[in-house]
């Protein structure tokens, strides 16, 4: 089975190699746990790698998603010119002169037709293999009873066409979902990121909670934000209760297995992803 990796510090230590190729993977936490953030580093680390993608803009302006990227000076512009990176401007609804110049444009959020023959449209242009949708819960969020069906439609697209894709999922703080019951079994896997308050400090945290067609860790891992992303304390766990927190070394025996499996997923990633053929 191929891997993508995901190239962020930490995260394919976790995944045991990283994601299983053509997987759809919730992101879900409260906000401010750094969904986006893992969303576009996976995208940026991919276009790093010579692999084309795409990222659907359902909350922010195509504009304020090129500047959130420049943030970490990821420079997306470049890959943008040269036909390797694309946003699907699901936000404006082609209302606005800045809109205007974009060449991916959904006008209604509500017709998932018009979403999928976008995605499709852009994957084939620039030969994607990483997607994300940020956040895919917009396009349910006055239509709970169809997430599941909306999930499922965009997966098929996605996934059909050889791609790899992370749905950012909202909920609020202090839920313990992670986006809906027909949602969370729609998905391949779920990684969940929390952000909790103990005694005034606040602690970021990341889960794996499940990936189909691969061993996962089974510890809430600490998760730090830089200037440069995302790291993962692959190597450590974080016990939380109302009181206390304590960082703690993983077993060797566990650190060991993880490093073998991101070293085996890289030999992987050589045979590269090639003659990627549509078998919707
Ligand atoms: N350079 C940085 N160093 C440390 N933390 C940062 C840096 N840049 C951003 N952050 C933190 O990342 C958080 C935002 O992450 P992100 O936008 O990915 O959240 P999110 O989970 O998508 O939230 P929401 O659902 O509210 O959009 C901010 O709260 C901010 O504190």
């Amino acid at each position: 089975m191929k891997r993508v990796k995901t190239y962020i510090p930490g995260l394919d230590e976790i995944l045991y190699g990283g994601i299983p190729e053509r997987h759809i993977v919730l992101v879900s936490g409260g906000p401010g746990t750094g969904k986006s953030i893992l969303g576009k580093q996976f995208l940026y680390n991919g276009l790093t790698k010579g692999e084309g993608g795409v990222f659907i803009a359902l909350e922010e302006h195509p504009v304020s998603v090129r500047r959130s990227f420049e943030h970490f000076k990821w420079d997306v512009r470049k890959y943008e010119r040269e036909g390797k990176f694309a946003i699907i401007d699901t936000f404006t609804g082609g209302i606005g002169n800045v809109a205007q110049r974009e060449k991916y444009v959904v006008k209604s959020i509500d017709d998932v037709k018009e979403l999928s023959e976008n995605i499709r449209a852009a994957i084939k242009d620039i030969n994607a293999t990483r997607i994300v949708v940020d956040s895919v819960s917009t396009l349910y969020l006055t239509k709970p009873a169809m997430a599941r069906s909306i999930v499922m439609q965009l997966k098929r697209v996605i996934s059909g066409l050889g791609c790899t894709a992370i749905f950012v999922s909202q909920v609020s703080v202090g839920e313990r979902g992670f986006g809906g019951p027909g949602v969370e079994h729609a998905v391949d896997g779920i990684i969940r990121l929390d952000l909790d308050e103990v005694e005034g400090v606040m602690y970021r945290s990341i889960i794996i909670w499940k990936m189909r067609d691969t061993k996962i860790s089974m510890v809430r891992h600490p998760m730090d934000i830089t200037d440069n992303g995302i790291i993962v304390q692959w190597d450590k766990y974080l016990k939380i209760s109302n009181w206390s927190v304590s960082i703690q070394p993983l077993p060797e025996n566990e650190i060991s297995q993880m490093k073998k499996a991101v070293e085996e997923a890289e030999k992987e990633v050589e045979v590269k992803v090639e003659g990627k053929e549509e078998e919707e």
